[in-house]
Order: structure tokens, then sequence, then C-alpha cells
């Protein structure tokens, strides 16, 4: 058991009936309990609008831990009393009140000194009015501390972001707000900066005088699923590039920081993202290229055409696949394109960066561009977790003969069970009050301002060829061909795949 009193807090869940909450949010919450993390002085409190009572709530909890991965033990009743439910609309004033006495009755029970942790897992057009209610009806705590978790998307562009951001910060302080990116809960994310700052062979190779090009791909097989109606209103670069894709670029190409301070390495990240070079415009095309899934096949099974999915616009030229190059304008990259691509419906769902090596100024082995293989270090970012690192060695009875040779590193080989689902990892970081893994507000305005221009070109530049690729494709061929104009081509993702080509 946990005597760390800094666990001791009640969270409130707004949006306490929906998927997030009931998919990720509770089975993390179990999971720290079983681990002895939270221990008994803690309380959670369900926020929705339909009617529930506790016993209800305590079912829904158990059910959602029941479908998760998670195996339930004897104490899971002695957890679930820690679960009560009340139930309002979130953007009318007066219940504010019933919440409070409740978190206060609670606060008694499990002796919690006043810390107060709100996570709003509920559409984004309510997170100002929740966050200005919490203030204005006294829900925010002066015993302890109070800690606000924001789910994406945060805005849809740069001023809406802004106005979000503004509404937010007349409640809490930028150091209680935690917006979440769960890309960077990940365990292989978070082990990007232990390969680079933790291994002498890397750190002196990481620059533009040794690394030829550096891939990320983040490709779903999945559609859009049920969720047609946001995704159609947002698209592919909104949805994972603004967010999840240049959070792993920043970690890959900022500086050491000077210790391992949230606010250092966050202050070496900002950096990244003002060194991304800016297009105008004009220059978007050149860069970046985007497709919309047509019907296709995936594991064999036959799936619907973008445009035919439910809640999507039948005309729709929403964007399902991104696919861009960066030029990070400082010493250390000019001149490393970092490729980017994702997209939904692809065939496998995997997370991979590729940092590809240049060759050597003279190869004895060389005898023609077939025989040329660049050495890689692969980080497998999911479904499976490790490193690979593609080599040369010698062809087995054939003198004077290369083959490429790849060593292997599993992280979730060693013992999948204990390795922590990234939601766990950040509640628990947000509970004690790290914020080192969640995105600031300097970040987010970055990132949008580079997207925001890529929008903009889009919109004057309609597409005409949607769908572009099929389902269960690797992505339209514009983005092989981004890529070939450079003299390079898409590493494979698949986790057998042959990377002698
Ligand atoms: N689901 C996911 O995997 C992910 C979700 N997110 C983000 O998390 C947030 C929640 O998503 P998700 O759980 O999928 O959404 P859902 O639509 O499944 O859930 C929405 C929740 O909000 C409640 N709600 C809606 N309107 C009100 C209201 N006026 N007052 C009180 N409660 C209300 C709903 O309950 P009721 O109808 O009972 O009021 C429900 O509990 C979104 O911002 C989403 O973008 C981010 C990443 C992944
Ligand atoms: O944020 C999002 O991420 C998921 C992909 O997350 P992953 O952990 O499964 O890789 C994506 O499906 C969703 O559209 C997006 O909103």
């Amino acid at each position: 058991m946990n005597n760390d009193n800094r666990t001791y807090c009640s969270i409130v869940i707004f949006g306490a009936t929906g998927d997030l909450a009931n998919r990720k949010l509770f089975p993390s919450i179990y999971s720290l309990y079983k681990k002895g993390k939270l221990n008994e002085n803690f309380s959670v409190i369900g926020v929705a609008r339909r009617e529930l009572d506790n016993e209800a709530f305590r079912n829904n909890v158990r059910t959602s831990i029941q479908e998760s991965k998670i195996e339930l033990v004897d104490n899971v009743e002695t957890f679930l009393s820690h679960f009560h439910y009340v139930s309002f609309d979130v953007t009318d004033k007066q219940h504010y009140q019933d919440l409070n006495m409740l978190l206060h009755d609670l606060e008694g029970q499990f002796n919690i000194p006043g810390n107060r942790m709100f996570y709003m897992a509920m559409a984004p057009e309510f997170f100002g009015t929740i966050a200005s209610y919490l203030k204005s009806e006294g829900v925010t705590n002066d015993q302890g501390w109070n800690r606000l978790i924001i789910e994406k998307p945060f805005g849809h562009d740069l001023p809406s972001a802004q106005k979000l951001n503004n509404d937010i910060r007349e409640a809490f302080q930028e150091d209680e707000i935690y917006r979440i990116d769960h890309y960077l809960g990940k365990a292989m994310v978070q082990n990007i900066e232990v390969i680079r700052f933790a291994n002498a062979i890397f750190e002196p190779l990481w620059n533009n005088r040794y690394i030829s090009n550096i891939q990320i791909t983040s490709s779903e097989s999945l559609g859009v699923e049920d969720r047609g109606g946001y995704y159609d209103q947002a698209g592919a670069l909104r949805d994972m590039v603004q967010n999840h894709m240049l959070q792993m670029v920043s970690l890959l190409a900022m500086e050491p920081p000077i210790s391992l301070t949230t606010e250092e390495i966050r202050s070496e990240k900002i950096k990244v993202l003002r060194a991304i070079k800016r297009m105008t415009v004009d220059e978007v095309d050149q860069y970046f290229v985007r497709g919309q899934y047509d019907e296709g096949n995936i594991y064999g099974k036959d799936v619907p055409a973008y445009r035919s999915e439910n809640k999507v616009d039948p005309q729709s030229n929403t964007e399902t696949f991104v696919a861009g190059k960066l030029s990070i304008n400082n010493f250390r990259w000019a001149g490393v394109p970092i490729y980017i691509r994702t997209g939904k419906r692809m065939t496998e769902k995997s997370t991979k960066v590729v940092i590809q090596f240049k060759e050597l100024p003279m190869n004895l082995y060389y005898k023609s561009e077939d025989n040329m293989h660049p050495n890689l270090l692969i980080i497998h970012i999911q479904p499976d977790e490790g490193i690979s690192i593609v080599l040369n060695g010698k062809k087995l009875n054939i003198p004077g003969e290369t083959t490429p040779v790849k060593l292997d590193y599993c992280n979730n080989c060693l013992d999948e069970s204990n390795n922590p689902e990234a939601y766990e990892k950040l509640l628990y970081d947000a509970i004690l009050g790290d914020s080192t893994n969640f995105t600031h507000w300097d970040e987010v305005a970055l990132s949008w301002q580079f997207v925001d221009t890529i929008y903009k070109a889009w919109e004057n530049n309609k597409v005409s060829d949607f769908p572009n690729y099929r389902s269960g494709t690797m992505g339209p061929k514009v983005a092989d061909d981004l890529l070939a104009e450079d003299g390079f081509h898409w590493w494979p993702i698949l986790d057998d795949s042959d990377y002698s080509i």
C-alpha cells in the first residue's frame, strides 16, 4: 500500500457515462488502485446528464473494468465504494453547488485534504463553461490543489484554441492545466528521450552529419467508427498531426535539456516547434499531401469508403490521410527531412519511427545500388514496443557480399502485464502534479500556427481526386512521390518487414 499522501484527492469526471470514461479512465483508476498507487484516500465523482444512482454507476464502472484487460480482484467492491454519481447538465450553473457539497462530504469521509482534479471527458464546447462555473461557484478549492485535465481537441484552429485557453485561464493557472496528448503517455514515446540521452552510441550521431532522414508513421486499420460527426469536421491533420505527430517530432529533434525537469524539457520542445520551417500557403502542396480512403478490404473483411460512413457527408472532402515533409531550421537539423504520415484504414495499426543514417563516405562492399543497405534505427511505438537496429553483416558463404541484419529489443515482451496504459500513466502523473508529459499552451499554439497554414492552402485548393486510396493500403501514391522526389522511400512498418530494399 502506498502511503504517499500526494495521491489523496477527489477526481471529478465530467462525461462519466461516455466512451472515454468507460474505455480508458475507469480501468486506469482501477489499475492504479490495484497496484497500490492509489490508497483508500480518494473519491471519484461522475457527472453526466443521464439519471443514474450510485449503484448503477458503480455497475457501469465494474463492467468497464471487466471489458478492459485488467483482471478484477477481491477488493473491487471496496474500490467501487469510492465512486459516486451526480446527474446534471454542465451548462446549468446551479448544480455546481450540489457537486461542491458532495465533494466536501467525500473529503470528510475519505480523509482527503481538499485536493481536486477535474477531468473534462466531454465535447470541447463545454470546457470553457465548466471551468468558469467551477470557479464562480466556488468548486475550485483553496484548501488543497486544483487541477484541470483537458481532453483533445484543444480548439479547431489557432483562434479557437486561443479563445478556449483564455476561457480556462480565467479559472485555472497554466500550472494547474493538464492538456492531454495520450501519445506522451506511451511507453516508447517516453523512451525516445532515454534512447537519445542515455546512450553514448546515438547522441553523437543524432544530427545532419550522420542522419539522412527521419520517418514517422502512425497508421490505423480502423476507419472513423462511430466518430464520423467529429472527424468529418476535423480531418487527419487536426486529429493526429497537430498534436501527436508534432509532439513526436519535437521529442526526436529537441536539444538535450539541461535537466529532466518539466520546464527544461518543455523549453527544448518549444524551440523545435519554433524552428520548424514555416511554409507559405502557396508552398504547402510541395510539402504536404492528403488522402481519403475508398472502400477496400482489411484483414479479409470488406469495408466501406469514408464517404459512406455514418455521420459523414457523402461528398466530404475531409482528409483521412496526411503525409508531409518537415524541415527544422537549426544547426543540428538543417538539410534533414522529417517525413510524417498518418491515416485511417491503412494496411496495419502501427506507429513507428525510422531513423535512416547516411551512407559511409566510401563503402568497400559497394557493388551496385541494390546491395547498399543504410543503417536504420527503428523505434517501435505500438503495437509492439521496442527498438531495432539494422546493420550490415556478411552474407554467408558469399565473399565480399553484405546483407542487412536486424538487432531487436522488445520492450513489452519483458512483462506486458505490468506495462501501464498511456492514460494510466498520465492520470498518475497529473495526480502527482508532474506535467512533463502534458502539452504547454505554447506548444499547442505553435502547432496550430503550423497546421493552420496547411488548411488555408487546402481550403483554397479543393481536391478533385478523393477518394484516392483503397482501404487496406498504405495511402495514396502522392505520399510515395513525396519521398521519391528526394531519392527516398517509406520504410515498411510491418514487424516482419524486409529492410533490404
Ligand atoms: N473516446 C475516445 O477514445 C477519445 C475521446 N477523446 C475526447 O474525449 C472527450 C469525450 O469523448 P467521448 O467519451 O468519446 O464522448 P462521448 O460522446 O462518448 O461522451 C460524452 C459524455 O458527455 C456527457 N454529456 C454530454 N452533454 C452533456 C451536458 N450538457 N451535461 C453533462 N454531461 C453531458 C455524456 O453523457 P450524457 O449523455 O448522459 O449527458 C457523456 O457522458 C472528447 O473531447 C473527445 O474528443 C479524446 C481521445 C480519444
Ligand atoms: O487522438 C486520437 O488518437 C487515436 C489513435 O490513438 P492510438 O493510441 O490508438 O494510436 C485516433 O484513432 C483518433 O482518431 C484520434 O482522435
